[in-house]
């Protein structure tokens, strides 16, 4: 059972495509408000590891996840777990902005909507609330009924986590969020990452280690579907304990 100060904690996850087994036995804590790194070279199981922490997975044909997923005192990887109201609870971002083509505004009030709530008031509550939250509303504010696709791909993004802020999780999950933006739009991203840590526990996939060093509290290291190593960011960046991991850091592979 997870302890009130982890926020969500896997036992021996497993996930298999088929025959192919892509996340091997996999046990970590997400401690509540912490950002958690999740490194390793391409394919090592990083994004399916992830996508199995809201059941994502279970969209993907043939993807099977076994083993435990505690969240909320609950182990909610069984059958009968509520997957919709988790997903709002676990919200995801992924590696490419991918807003609705809609405007900014109903990029933000679909899902409140979509779960009940109609006032217009509240609703422009949320939009705007959620909008701060992503650090975009000085931005858009004078253009809400605007097609979001005129946003930059940074903006777009910011939008995006604005959208998953918007039915108020506990937990974000995300997928490689700045890997398709500029510099300047990954430092706001970062930036961000660090002021919602306050409010959320957040747990990133990243290829770039200048970044995970820069905003994560504790990282892990992947490699061929196995956790090879899980410890404080500062640790894993000076004094890692595996030859794998040092290698990997330092560019010896991957
Ligand atoms: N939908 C799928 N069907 C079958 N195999 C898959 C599927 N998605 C991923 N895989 C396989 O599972 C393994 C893990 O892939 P995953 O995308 O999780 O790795 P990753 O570490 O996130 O890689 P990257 O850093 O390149 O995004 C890989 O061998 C990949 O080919």
């Amino acid at each position: 059972m997870v302890s009130n100060e982890y926020a969500l904690k896997t036992n021996d996850l497993n996930v298999f495509y088929g025959e192919k087994h892509a996340v091997k036995q996999l046990s970590i804590d997400f401690p509540s408000h912490s950002v958690t790194a999740l490194i390793g070279p391409s394919g090592c199981g990083k994004s399916t590891y992830l996508r199995s922490l809201n059941r994502m997975n279970d969209l993907i044909e043939g993807a099977k996840v076994t083993g435990e997923i505690w969240f909320d005192g609950e182990n909610v990887n069984h059958s009968a777990a509520h997957v919709r109201l988790l997903r709002k609870r676990i919200g995801m971002v992924f590696q490419k902005p991918n807003p609705f083509y809609k405007s900014i505004y109903e990029n933000i009030a679909y899902g409140p909507r979509f779960h009940g709530v109609t006032n217009r008031k509240e609703l422009n509550e949320i939009v705007e609330s959620s909008l701060r939250k992503a650090a975009l509303w000085d931005e858009v504010k004078d253009r809400l009924h605007h097609s979001a696709l005129a946003l930059s791909g940074g903006q777009q993004q910011r939008l995006c986590i604005a959208r998953t802020l918007s039915l108020n999780p506990e937990i974000l999950l995300l997928d490689e969020p700045a890997s398709a933006l500029d510099p300047i739009s990954t430092s706001k991203i970062e930036e961000l990452i660090q002021q919602l840590k306050a409010n959320y526990t957040i747990i990133i996939v990243t290829h770039n280690m200048q970044q995970a060093a820069r905003i994560s509290d504790q990282t892990a290291f992947f490699l061929m579907g196995e956790l090879i190593e899980l410890n404080d960011t500062n640790q894993i960046f000076t004094k890692p304990t595996r030859k794998e991991t040092e290698d990997y850091i330092t560019g010896r592979f991957g």
